[in-house]
């Protein structure tokens, strides 16, 4: 057994709560956490679908194993397991960083929302089993926060009873959608409707845009990868551009609204029913692309700063790992915490939408600015916190860090696209700001708009704390696991309120006595969490497949794993 691997058994020695039980309620049930468990084996033990190391492949090479696996998945591996598309294992397995993410997690969820009864019927099996895909085009060249400025049209043309779809400029053209660029065949198509000359708003329409047999666009589509980007490499985001394409009255996804033969427009919901796809999307997507994240660039960098010996606490004494140097505790110990309490605040978040859905049901939509501002700040402040957590996390691990081996980089670039998509981070806090304080005159608004954005990141704070801690207080748990989630709940308050003391002390809120008193306390609660670092990690439960990461293994043998994965570059197949 490597040293390292000894410091990792001595760390886990330490720990004074259970692990397992951890794990159970951070899943939500022993029954959710065996689930999981069941189906990460069988995604693991299958060599066609099981993580692998992407850190050395091409951006090419990482969008065909993308499609190729999650092909693999839907046609052979969820038969074989006995397992649907809506069965509860698959929403375990799109973690395993699939392709179609905005297939199956945008495009489907939105013909639901949008569709009728019959065009779900049409549709939805198509869908299901891969015999069409689809992308969620929105966002365009020119515009994508301004939905009112977006410009392709829709235009009804009575006397064919067809809708034309039209791009009147470059800046028309759609730019981003997921999956678009080489997967897509369909399109679920946001324009805006034209009815004899008249406007009526962002309507949602369904768009075959390449031949079902040969994959070639249609006439009128120009359709392509928009190339390289930041992260997201398995996915294929593209453009399109239509050219006068025709498509039949019956594309309109009318459970909302619909335009009968003569032309007539009939709404029969709220305007604002359009908007519903991007609440439930920054309801839902948290979880799996920020705090999730977040919680594998944790266990990452606890794991290697707990193995990584650098230099003497006291001369001529032997060398200590990284983590007892308290400016290391201050960088990792407060994401720990933060990847917990967003966890649970989310789960709130995503409970309230399901409630939403209820009452929608039943045709009350009362609850939807609300569900608006909430998801909206929740959806900027979690996913800036966590993408900024992930980044010192990174540098936390030094030169190490900065390598693909770490599995860091790769997690970054992911997690931080979810500042920018459904919804730019800022346009979201002022959405929040306005709903939460009502809008004022727009040049009061503007020039006040700063300060908004931060009096809304401090509300949503406030919401994620409070959610945890009386999450807590209700929770039935041993003490110790009580005690030290009491501790983490703490330490990302307090870690939140010292950030920020200048506006605490600006409002006379706290005292100068009090910032140093809150500042000691955060300290003194690194150290009291310090020796179940480990176990804190161990907690989240992401095998080494997922995390594919040198540094982060659960036998802490990084030294061994950096050699093997380097001897892998390109450039070592041969000598100059
Ligand atoms: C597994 C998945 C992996 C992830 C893959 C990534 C997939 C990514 C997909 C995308 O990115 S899809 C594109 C997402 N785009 C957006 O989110 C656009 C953001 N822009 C907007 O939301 C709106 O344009 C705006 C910011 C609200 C501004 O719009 P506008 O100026 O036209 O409206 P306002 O005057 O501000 O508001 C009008 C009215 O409507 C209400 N409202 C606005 N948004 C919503 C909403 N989302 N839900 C409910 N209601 C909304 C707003 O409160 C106003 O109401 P009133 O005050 O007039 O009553
Ligand atoms: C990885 C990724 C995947 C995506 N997937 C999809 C997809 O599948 N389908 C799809 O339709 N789109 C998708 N998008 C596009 C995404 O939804 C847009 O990029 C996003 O909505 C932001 O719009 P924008 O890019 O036009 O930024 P802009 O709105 O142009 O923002 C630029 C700057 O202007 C500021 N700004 C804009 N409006 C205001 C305002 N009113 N007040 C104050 N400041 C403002 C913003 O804060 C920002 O700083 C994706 C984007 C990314 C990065």
């Amino acid at each position: 057994m490597s040293r390292e691997s000894r410091l990792l058994e001595k760390e886990r020695g330490q720990v004074n709560f259970n692990v397992e039980e951890l794990t159970n309620i951070y899943d939500g049930g022993a029954e959710e956490t065996k689930l999981r468990r069941k189906v990460a084996d069988v995604i693991q033990n299958d060599p066609e679908v099981r993580c692998k190391d992407i850190g050395m492949m091409t951006r090419e090479e990482r969008y065909i194993d993308g499609v190729r696996r999650c092909v693999y998945l839907y046609k052979v591996l969820l038969p074989r397991e006995g397992w649907t598309p809506v069965s509860k294992e698959v929403s375990h397995i799109l973690r395993f960083c699939m392709s179609f993410g905005v297939h199956a997690g945008v495009f489907i969820p939105c013909l639901l929302s949008f569709g009728s009864d019959e065009q779900i019927a049409k549709w939805l099996p198509l869908a299901m089993q891969f015999q069409i895909i689809g992308t969620y085009a929105q966002t365009e060249m020119g515009h994508g926060t301004f939905l009112r400025g977006l410009q392709t049209t829709a235009t009804y043309d009575k006397k064919n009873k067809e809708f034309v779809i039209n791009c009147p400029e470059i800046s028309a053209m759609k730019w981003w959608p997921g999956d678009l660029g080489k997967s897509a065949n369909h399109a679920l198509l946001m324009a805006q409707l034209v009815i004899d000359g008249k406007k009526y708003g962002m309507h949602p329409f369904m768009v075959q845009i390449r031949d079902l047999t040969t994959h070639m666009p249609l006439p009128g589509i120009t359709v392509g990868d928009i190339g390289n980007k930041v992260g997201f490499e398995t996915t294929d985001n593209g453009f399109l551009h239509l050219n006068q394409v025709r498509i039949p009255r019956e594309n309109l996804l009318c459970k909302n609204a619909e335009v009968k033969p003569n032309g007539t427009y009939l709404t029969k919901a709220s305007d604002k029913m359009v908007y519903g796809s991007m609440v439930r999307l920054r309801a839902i997507i948290l979880e799996s692309e920020a705090v999730s994240a977040l919680g594998k660039a944790c266990t990452i960098a606890v794991r290697y700063s707990l193995v990584r010996c650098q230099g003497e606490l006291e001369p001529g004494k032997p060398e200590v790992s990284v983590m007892e140097y308290m400016t290391q505790q201050k960088k990792l110990l407060p994401y720990v915490a933060m990847t917990y309490v967003t966890h649970f605040a989310c789960l709130k978040l995503s409970n309230q939408y399901n409630a939403f859905t209820r009452e929608m049901d039943n045709n009350d939509i009362s609850g939807l600015p609300e569900l608006h501002a909430l998801s909206a700040g929740m959806k900027a402040v979690v996913s800036e916190q966590c993408s900024d957590g992930i980044e010192i996390l990174r540098k936390s691990c030094g030169g190490h860090g900065y390598s693909n081996a770490s599995g860091i980089p790769i997690i970054w670039s992911s997690a931080v696209a979810c500042c920018t998509y459904e919804g730019e981070n800022t346009v979201m806090l002022l959405q929040c700001a306005r709903l939460v304080h009502g809008m004022a005159s727009y040049n009061a608004w503007n020039q006040s708009s700063v300060e908004l954005v931060n009096v809304v990141k401090a509300h949503i704070t406030q919401f994620i704390v409070t959610t945890f801690a009386s999450g807590i207080t209700e929770l039935e748990c041993t003490k110790p696991v009580k005690n030290v989630l009491q501790q983490l709940c703490a330490l990302y308050a307090l870690s939140c309120i010292n950030a920020s003391t200048g506006d605490f002390l600006k409002v006379g809120y706290l005292s100068p006595r009090q910032c140093d008193l809150a500042h000691e306390a955060e300290l003194e609660l690194l150290s009291c969490i310090r020796p179940n670092a480990v176990g804190l990690v161990d907690a989240f439960d992401f095998s080494d497949d997922l995390l594919q990461s040198c540094l982060g293994a659960y036998d802490g043998n990084v030294y061994e794993r950096l050699f093997a994965w380097a001897k892998k570059s390109p450039l070592n197949k041969t000598e100059v």
